[in-house]
C-alpha cells in the first residue's frame, strides 16, 4: 500500500486515513487508508461479510468511526460543522442495493423529489432537469411510469437518475448489479462509466461481481476478512496477476481457504 502516501493530500477527491470500523467490541476493518481520485471509479471488494457496506455507510456519513478520518476535497467529514456536512451531503448521490424508489410515485416524481426538497428550483426547471436526468440514464420519456411497471434494470436506471438529481460530485453504489442478468448488468456497467465520463463523477462502488469489477474499476481496494484490513489496492487487472494470494484467488474465483469459508 506504499502508493497511498502520494495521495494523502488530494485537493479534490476523497482521502480515507487510518479508519477503524467496529460494532462495539467486534472489529470489522482497521487501518484503512486510501485515496479516490476525481472522475474515477473506485471499487470496494472482498468476500461477503468483510465490511464493504459498513465502509460505504461510513463514507456517506450514515455511521461514525471511532478512529480515523474521511476527507472530501480537503474537508474532514466527521468534524465538519452541520452546515458543511449538509452541503457535502448534497454533493453525494447514493444508489442502495434495494434501489428504494418510492412505489407510490411515478418515476418522474421520484427523480424530482430531491430537487423539490433541497433546491429552490421552480416546477418548470425541475421538469426540465427530470427529463435531462432520465435521458442521461436511457429512460427518456418514462416520467409517468410507475416503478412497479419497470424491469429490474430500468429500476436501477431510475434510481441512478434520482441519485444524480442534485448533480453530485460523488456517486456511491451498493451492489449495483445485484439481481440483474448478465446482459442487463453489462449495460448498467456501461452506463456507470458513461456517467463518470459525462459528468466527471467519482463513483465508489461496492461489488463482488467479477465481470463488473474488471470492467468498471479504475482503482480498487480489497478488504480482507482474515486480517481485518485492506491487503491490496490498485487496478484489479494488476491485482489478479500480482496481488496477494487471497486477492488473486478472489479475482480468479478460485476456492478460498477453509478458515475464510467458515466465517461466511
Ligand atoms: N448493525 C450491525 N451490528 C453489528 N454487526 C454488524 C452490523 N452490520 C453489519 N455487521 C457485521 O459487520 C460485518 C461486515 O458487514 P457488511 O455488511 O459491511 O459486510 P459486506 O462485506 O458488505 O457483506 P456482503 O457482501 O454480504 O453484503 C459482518 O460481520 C456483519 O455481520
Amino acid at each position: 500500500m506504499a502508493e497511498l502516501s502520494d495521495n494523502q493530500n488530494l485537493e479534490r477527491g476523497i482521502v480515507v486515513r487510518d479508519l477503524r470500523l467496529a460494532f462495539g467490541d467486534t472489529l470489522v476493518q482497521e487501518a484503512l487508508s486510501f485515496a479516490i481520485h476525481p472522475a474515477s471509479i473506485f471499487v470496494i471488494m472482498g468476500v461477503s461479510g468483510c465490511g464493504k457496506s459498513t465502509l460505504l455507510r461510513h463514507m456517506i456519513d450514515l455511521a461514525r468511526a471511532d478512529q480515523g478520518e474521511i476527507v472530501f476535497d480537503g474537508k474532514r467529514l466527521v468534524t465538519g460543522d452541520r452546515a458543511e456536512r449538509a452541503a457535502l451531503q448534497r454533493r453525494i448521490g447514493v444508489l442502495f442495493q434495494s434501489t428504494a424508489l418510492w412505489s407510490s410515485m411515478t418515476v418522474g416524481e421520484n427523480v424530482a423529489l430531491p430537487m423539490q426538497l433541497h433546491t429552490k428550483m421552480g416546477a418548470g426547471e425541475i421538469a426540465d432537469q427530470v427529463a435531462f436526468k432520465l435521458a442521461l440514464v436511457g429512460l427518456a420519456g418514462q416520467q409517468s411510469r410507475m416503478p412497479s411497471e419497470l424491469s429490474g434494470g430500468m429500476q436501477k436506471r431510475a434510481g441512478l437518475a434520482r441519485a444524480i438529481a442534485l448533480d453530485p460530485d460523488y456517486l456511491f453504489l451498493d451492489e449495483p448489479s445485484a439481481g440483474l442478468d448478465p446482459i442487463t448488468s453489462q449495460r448498467l456497467d456501461a452506463l456507470i462509466m458513461r456517467l463518470r465520463d459525462a459528468l466527471k463523477l467519482s463513483v465508489i462502488a461496492v461489488t463482488h461481481e467479477l465481470p463488473s469489477i474488471f470492467t468498471i474499476a479504475d482503482d480498487s481496494i480489497y478488504l480482507d476478512n482474515q486480517s481485518k484490513t485492506a491487503i491490496a489496492h490498485g487496478d484489479p487487472h494488476r491485482l489478479v496477476e500480482h496481488g496477494p494470494d487471497r486477492v488473486r484467488a478472489f479475482l480468479k474465483r478460485e476456492p478460498i481457504e477453509a478458515e475464510e469459508t467458515e466465517s461466511i
